[in-house]
């Protein structure tokens, strides 16, 4: 069980909700985090709507009770809305807004969690409409499952939320997506979307192709040593696997959707792989010791800023 997945504490003094009509596309573990953080803590919007293509994840949406109304058609759910948060796969953001703009109310704020920033902008451009305020976001905060019984309400408790408004985005829309987020626990953050894919390459999306990498060449051992690596992995090597496990279409869509920025770090990556070796193979005792102290460093960062 991740370190925030505590029991909720609902707030002692009702707040007044963000919004009237909160409609969630795509329900699984980012939106059902959402979905039950408005239930269970209250000031996110007075009603909440999930909508999903799935037939199996509309049914059990509505047996976890997580959503006031549970639909499959997004334009007959978003005409009903003041926010539409999409939370779909990020190649599935384009096609998802070109189906719910046209029906959103004039006003109300799209929304969604994308974790790459540039190309979900770009896709959604195209269906962009002057009276609809767009607000890219993306909660730093996640597991390694997927689906609507993954979520919990304080997923995003403590967790970055990192903002990238357009320029024409009205302050106003950008502070209620904020304030929706505070909510919901999060600490917020704002920056461009090409220096958000530069920092999530490095963070998120690099970290991600490593472990999947390591288990791929860990599984392309022979037999024998195979065999070895599934009884003995109770090591460095298990803390790979946990990331590695992570669904195969949100990873697909990430690496191909931040190719440039992922690619760049890769490069970086592999140069100081290749440093290493270099160091290892002529017993540079200085270089290896100096990197090891710089990843613990970095780990005693992250546990001082409450985010290990
Ligand atoms: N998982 C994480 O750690 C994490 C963290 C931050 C942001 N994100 C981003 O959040 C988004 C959702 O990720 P998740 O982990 O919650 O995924 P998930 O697989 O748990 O849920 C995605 C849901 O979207 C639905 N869906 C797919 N296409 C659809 C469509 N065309 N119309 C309606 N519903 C559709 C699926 O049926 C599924 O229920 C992705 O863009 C991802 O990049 C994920
Ligand atoms: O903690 C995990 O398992 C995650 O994969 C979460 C994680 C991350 O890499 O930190 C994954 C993708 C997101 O866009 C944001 C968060």
């Amino acid at each position: 069980m991740p370190d925030n997945q505590s029991r909720p504490v609902a707030s002692a003094v009702p707040l007044p909700p963000v919004f009237e009509t909160l409609v969630v596309v795509g329900p699984g573990l980012i939106g059902s985090s959402v979905l039950r953080r408005a239930r269970e803590f209250g000031g996110l919007a007075r009603r909440v709507i999930a909508v999903d293509v799935s037939p199996e994840v509309r049914a059990r949406v509505s047996e976890l009770g997580i959503a006031d109304e549970v639909m499959a058609d997004a334009a007959e759910a978003v005409a009903q809305a003041d926010c539409v948060m999409l939370c779909v796969p990020v190649g599935a953001m384009g096609p998802v807004a070109a189906q719910v703009l046209p029906a959103m109310r004039p006003g109300a704020i799209l929304t969604e969690v994308g974790s790459t920033k540039v190309s979900v902008i770009e896709a959604i451009t195209p269906y962009l409409r002057p009276d609809v305020p767009y607000v890219p976001a993306h909660p730093m905060a996640g597991t390694e499952f997927s689906g609507p019984d993954a979520g919990f309400a304080t997923l995003f408790e403590k967790r970055w939320c990192l903002l990238t408004p357009l320029d024409n985005t009205p302050v106003e829309a950008v502070d209620a997506i904020r304030t929706l987020w505070e909510r919901c626990g999060a600490r917020l953050r704002e920056m461009t979307p090409a220096h958000h894919d530069r920092v999530c390459a490095i963070v998120s999306h690099l970290p991600h192709l490593l472990a999947f990498t390591i288990c791929g060449t860990a599984d392309d051992l022979a037999d024998e040593t195979r065999s070895e690596v599934l009884d003995f992995a109770a090591s460095g090597f298990r803390d790979f696997t946990r990331i590695a496990a992570s669904d195969p279409i949100m990873w697909r869509d990430i690496f191909l959707l931040n190719r440039d920025a992922l690619l760049e770090m890769l490069a970086r990556f592999m140069e100081d792989a290749q440093a290493m070796a270099r160091a290892i193979r002529w017993g540079d005792e200085a270089y290896i010791v100096d990197r090891i102290e710089r990843g613990r460093k970095i780990r005693k960062s992250l546990i001082e800023n409450e985010q290990a």
